[in-house]
């Protein structure tokens, strides 16, 4: 493991230093002492964090609420959203397969995971820099927004291979 820089909350820092943050660099001991067991390296993890979901429940719980978030804040989740329920509907009224059905849903579902740590990580981008424009900080969001489009490109061939030719069918039959 590679620990190159630890960013630790200055509660938690052993030298007082100004900002939120202190930016603690192990020395090769503290770097040793850390990666040493998949454990112990877990602990420390878990050391940094605010706060911990005590139970499975909590953890469900924050999980929702991520989604809720994502569905209440982001424009682009709730399109997806959208157009994943109508592929899904079209699918059994088309009534594909069942292997269909579970390619399309996996896809729809591949497309929402990629929404959502685009916004989770357009959160981490915006904590980091604040309101400051940074080189990286514009190659992080557009990366992420660039999976969510390749994403979402998959879903559109996806459908069009699924769903057109059946559709096709019943338009020109009927
Ligand atoms: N701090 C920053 N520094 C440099 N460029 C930034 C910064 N914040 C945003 N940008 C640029 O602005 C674009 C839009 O930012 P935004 O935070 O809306 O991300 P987004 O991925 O486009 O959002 P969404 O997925 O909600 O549409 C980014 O893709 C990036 O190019």
């Amino acid at each position: 493991m590679n620990h190159q820089q630890l960013i630790i909350p200055s509660n938690q820092a052993t030298k007082k230093q100004g900002g939120n943050h202190l930016t603690v660099v192990p020395n090769s001991s503290q770097t040793q002492q850390i990666s040493s067991s998949p454990t112990e390296a877990s602990s420390v993890k878990r050391r940094f964090a605010f706060k911990v979901a005590p139970d499975l429940i909590s953890s469900f719980r924050y999980a929702f609420k991520g989604v809720h978030y994502a569905f209440t804040t982001q424009r682009n989740f709730r399109i997806h959203t959208l157009i994943g329920t109508i592929a899904l509907t079209l699918g059994i009224f088309l009534q594909v397969s069942a292997v269909k059905m579970a390619v399309i849903g996996v896809t729809v579902a591949f497309v929402l995971v990629l929404e959502l740590i685009n916004t989770a990580l357009e959160s981490v981008v915006d904590l980091t820099v604040k309101q400051t424009y940074h080189d990286l900080a514009k190659i992080a969001k557009d990366c992420a927004a660039g999976a969510v489009l390749i994403g979402a490109l998959a879903a559109l061939f996806v459908a069009g291979v699924i769903l057109l030719p059946p559709l096709l069918t019943l338009i020109f039959n009927s």
